[in-house]
């Protein structure tokens, strides 16, 4: 392992008493604790431990979370391409335990790439009520939109926005957030050497800094009587009990409040602030508090508007100009207000090519508030404010894409579905070559007189698309997916 930098181990000498201190250093002779978490949303536990090929051993704080073997590849099965777990160390899992999301609830993941947390809180709203889940950067937004996808997700909004943007988009919206802080990372440490290179003390300030920064506007989207989890994967007091200390001095409407597994943890240096400490538990460094905003609950589609922050009236169609804005960055978007209201519209002849894809190829046709982005047909979550302005990287359930004549279905589509949603599927053995060959983008032997499309499907879990032509089957699964060699 690269070595502790000096600086770090003097501030934890500073801060753990000699017995502790000792365990704790004795905890980077050891390896990083592995762990993954299946997905709610397409299976049980039962089906799940009946179907995985890996050692897994249960953990203590998150009904959906095993630890893996340090030799097992988990990544590289096709069950991971369809989405039926997520890869996550294990006290990484504690975060969304302590925000305890329920379906139906409005929530929003502030700094969710690449995606662990928002996966999680996805499964436990089991398709019912809406998550946002923002990253600042645009590179691990795309990996997050990806992870999302992969994870079946249909009520989902990924925008990528600082949190002073969106804060002036959601006053008082969401049921409970999540603010999984950028932050100095020592408890990555044994996981992530680059870590190690990456720390300093001005990293530690820097950090407190941006965390300072974030988390009242966290707070000015949260409902009266919501809840905020803020979290880090870091040691540093000052990012920590610090932040809550300072942010509870400056907002008498919140307190601190405990969670059901709580008790797996230790206590933080603030009263139900949690720390997970390596030496202590198995996982990594992560510290956990959970805060709750006075008031009663106001019912969904009455946002309060914060002072000085214009009323969001639910009356307005969701992100129509928000189509406008994504597009109009690709230089194609229409000009005028007029215009931009007719954007995302859904015309007849569109819904038309959709309904009757939905006929021939699957038993429904999803509902919810259609809306076109160029030639992408989205299915939204409903309840959306208005978004003109905002970054919007994935739209709500992309269904596919509005050809001239034709439609074509998305990759979310499929990953989205459950067995009884499509009517032909293309299953593939897990073990043999034809998976290798699907996930590398190359066509399958089709036979005679197949026409249109199949869900590709592995262990019956769909994995993709594949369209009949010629006596094959074309590969849809995407380009920027496919795995290599
Ligand atoms: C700890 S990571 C989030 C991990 C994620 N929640 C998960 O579970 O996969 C913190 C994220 O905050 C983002 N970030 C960095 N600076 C930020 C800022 N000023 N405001 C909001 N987010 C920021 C980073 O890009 C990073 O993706």
């Amino acid at each position: 392992m690269t070595p502790l930098p000096p600086p770090f181990i003097e501030r934890m000498t500073a801060l753990l008493p000699p017995p502790e201190r000792e365990a704790f250093l004795k905890s980077y002779g050891q390896g990083p604790a592995q762990g993954l978490r299946f997905n709610p949303l397409k299976l049980c536990r039962e089906d799940f431990l009946a179907s995985m090929p890996f050692r897994l051993d249960p953990v203590g704080w998150c009904p959906e979370g095993f630890y893996i073997d340090g030799e097992d590849r988990p990544g590289k099965h096709p069950f991971h391409a369809a989405g039926l777990y997520y890869i996550q160390e294990p006290s990484a899992m504690a975060v969304v335990e302590a925000l305890d999301p329920q379906p139906g609830e409005r929530v929003l993941d502030l700094c969710a790439a690449p995606g662990g947390k928002a996966t999680q809180i996805a499964g436990r709203l089991k398709g019912r009520g809406l998550l946002v889940a923002n990253e600042i950067h645009p590179k691990r937004v795309k990996v997050l939109s990806e992870n999302l996808e992969r994870w079946g997700a249909r009520n989902i909004l990924v925008t990528q926005e600082s949190p002073d943007r969106l804060a002036g988009r959601f006053p008082s919206y969401f049921d409970r957030i999540v603010v999984d802080a950028p932050c100095s990372g020592e408890g990555m440490f044994r996981k992530l050497p680059e870590a190690i290179e990456d720390w300093s003390e001005e990293k530690v300030i820097r950090c407190a800094a941006i965390q300072g920064e974030i988390l009242p506007l966290a707070a000015r989207m949260l409902r009266p009587g919501g809840v905020l989890v803020y979290s880090t994967c870091t040691f540093a007091p000052e990012e920590n009990e610090g932040q809550i200390e300072a942010f509870l001095r400056e907002h008498r409407e919140f307190e601190g409040e405990s969670f059901p597994a709580a008790p797996h943890f230790t206590p933080g240096y603030l009263g139900k602030t949690a720390r997970l400490w390596p030496h202590r538990l198995r996982g990594e460094g992560h510290f956990v508090a959970r805060l709750r905003k006075s008031g009663e609950r106001a019912p969904h589609g009455l946002p309060e508007a914060d002072a000085g922050e214009p009323a969001v009236s639910l009356a307005d169609k969701p992100l129509r100009v928000a189509a406008w804005r994504m597009q109009s960055r690709h230089g194609k978007g229409p000009r005028g207000k007029g215009r931009r209201q007719d954007k995302t519209a859904v015309p007849q002849e569109a819904r038309t090519l959709f309904e009757d894809f939905c006929r021939e190829f699957l038993r429904f046709v999803p509902d919810g508030p259609l809306a076109l982005f160029g030639d992408a047909l989205y299915a939204q979550p409903e309840g959306l404010p208005p978004l003109d302005g905002i970054k919007v990287a994935r739209a709500g359930w992309h269904l596919g894409t509005v050809k001239p004549g034709r439609f074509e279905p998305a990759h979310a589509l499929a990953l989205a579905l459950a067995k009884e949603e499509w009517q032909r599927s293309l299953e593939v053995d897990p073990d043999g070559g034809d998976i290798l060959r699907y996930l590398r983008g190359e066509s399958l032997t089709a036979g005679s007189g197949e026409t249109g499309w199949k869900v590709v499907t592995v262990g019956g879990f769909p994995l993709g698309w594949v369209k009949a032509a010629g006596g094959q089957w074309k590969n849809h699964y995407p380009k920027g997916l496919r795995w290599l060699g």
